[in-house]
């Protein structure tokens, strides 16, 4: 096995220099946003050095060498046709890109857990911010994921959309199943760890060949707000979300607003728009902290017309339990709502659509709980988020939020380092910042590249996605840039 395949790099410096980077457009990007570590200032290679790190990292190449020890197929760049614009389209993609190994538990922590500490120590930095993606956090307080990743969750239910894909195009049908797939993304969020929040040019990427798709994402603007911007691709659908996320404290509950514009666009020119209800985390000061969605939101078929009118309803104190968690919908057109359609269900659970001819039909419903939620309760589906597999330490750009040593180290229970990395890489971001406040120099996303002007969500995207991705991971581009400060 090369030894590149092992290799965990993370960036200290520019991976490459302008002038090194004669292999395309591409990798002259990236280089531009490296010119401030992103990521952490180590490196491991296959070199066993003798520092703290080792540990982790060879808890991470252990875990990667016994996943290949299965005889997975390798990264078959070779094997991908590229048209003749360079671009790779998802069809072909899925046809070369090999299927990824699903972990089934994360490993077990190497350190005891660190003492709890008091949640208001958090909460009083937050009150002024009103962001909470600006709080620096504490390592007890956080899940070993990223914003980025955490957005991803909302990829667990993807089939929804590969359905509503094959039925026909502005049908009530197609409405109902997105509407399922939005609601679906609610689901998993009942862990109340924070993650970590994603710093300034880190990205993320899942391909899953399985389920048909593919997924970047960036968190593109720091100022005037935090914005995250995803991509994601499936068999005749993109899903597009651009988010900001406001908190408020209200003195027992943080209560967040997200302000998120989310797309899917189907290949025969259907497109469904729509936002986000407000989420309320309850008991944050004393009590057992629950999350609650409330409020409503719509979801729009641009063309069609049609809009689910979706409502999370709140539990106040008189409700049964029975009623907690719950949604319900109808569907309108030009304002009137269309006869005998009803949507209900539990956004932790599932939806169900009773139809206008009497029947009711299951729509979705969540996926069982994994055999051992001990560690974080994540679900069999986030367990693989942060999972670095030998394929992906070889090919990730290192920007990736899996190559950050802070979130690998909470992963494997490092506690110390954990917290170590995690101030000094809030550090250098802190640096990264001021330099780009000054008059004159900016941030500008790899992957994304802006096309709004004022800086703040509104109706249509700010951010775009310049294409790319995909193509420069086939290249090898990603790889390249370990081999090139490996030889320095
Ligand atoms: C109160 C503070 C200090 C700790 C809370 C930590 C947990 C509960 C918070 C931190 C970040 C939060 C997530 C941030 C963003 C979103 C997107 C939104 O559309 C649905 C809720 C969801 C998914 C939040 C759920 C609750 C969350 C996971």
């Amino acid at each position: 096995m090369a030894c590149l395949d092992n290799r965990i790099v993370f960036n200290e410096q520019p991976l490459l220099s302008k002038e090194q980077s004669g292999q395309g457009q591409v990798i002259q990007q990236s280089a531009e946003i490296m010119d401030e570590p992103l990521i952490g200032a180590f490196r491991c290679s296959d070199a066993r050095s003798s520092s703290t790190e080792q540990g982790c990292l060879e808890e991470a190449h252990a875990s990667a060498k016994c996943s290949m020890t299965t005889g997975q197929a390798h990264h078959r760049t070779d094997q991908m046709t590229t048209t003749s614009s360079g671009a790779l389209p998802i069809e072909d993609w899925l046809k070369a890109e090999p299927a990824h190994q699903r972990r089934e538990a994360l490993p077990p922590p190497q350190q005891p857990a660190p003492t709890a500490i008091n949640m208001w120590s958090l909460i009083k930095d937050m009150v002024g911010k009103g962001e909470l993606s600006r709080v620096a956090t504490p390592v007890q307080f956080l899940e070993p994921l990223s914003e980025l990743q955490q957005r991803c969750e909302d990829m667990e239910f993807s089939e929804l959309l590969d359905q509503a894909a094959a039925v026909e195009r502005c049908s009530l049908e197609r409405l109902l199943l997105v509407t399922a797939f939005a609601v679906s993304a609610y689901s998993g969020v009942k862990r109340t760890c924070k993650p970590f929040n994603a710093l300034l040019g880190e990205t993320y990427e899942l391909a899953c060949p399985e389920k048909g798709f593919r997924f970047i994402s960036e968190k593109v603007q720091h100022e005037p707000t935090t914005i995250n911007r995803v991509l994601a691709e499936g068999r005749g659908w993109t899903f597009e979300l651009e988010d900001e996320l406001h908190t408020r404290f209200t003195g027992t509950a943080v209560e967040l607003a997200p302000i998120v514009l989310l797309q899917v666009a189907f290949s025969d020119g259907d497109t469904y728009r729509w936002g986000k209800a407000m989420t309320s985390i309850n008991n944050v000061i004393v009590g057992r902290i629950h999350l609650e969605h409330k409020g409503s939101w719509r979801l729009r078929g641009v063309q069609s017309g049609l809009i689910a009118c979706m409502k999370f309803h709140a539990a106040t104190m008189l409700s049964s339990k029975s009623k907690l968690h719950e949604v319900s919908g109808v569907v309108e057109k030009d304002g009137v709502a269309l006869k005998g359609v009803k949507l209900r269900g539990k956004w932790d659970r599932e939806l169900h659509a009773d139809l206008p001819d009497g029947s009711s039909r299951l729509l979705w419903r969540v996926n069982p709980p994994a055999a051992d939620p001990s560690r974080y309760c994540m679900t069999p589906w986030v367990l693989r988020l942060n999972d670095l597999t030998p394929q992906l330490a070889g090919r990730l750009p290192h920007t990736d939020t899996r190559l950050r040593p802070d979130v690998r180290c909470l992963e494997l229970g490092i506690y110390d380092q954990a917290a170590v990395h995690h101030k000094q890489m809030e550090e250098g971001q802190a640096k990264k910042l001021a330099r780009i406040a000054k008059p004159g120099a900016t941030h500008e996303p790899r992957w994304f590249e802006r096309v709004g002007g004022c800086g703040k969500i509104g109706e249509e995207y700010l951010f775009r996605y310049r294409g790319g991705y995909w193509e420069a991971c086939a290249a090898g581009a990603f790889a390249a840039q370990e081999t090139q400060i490996e030889r320095e």
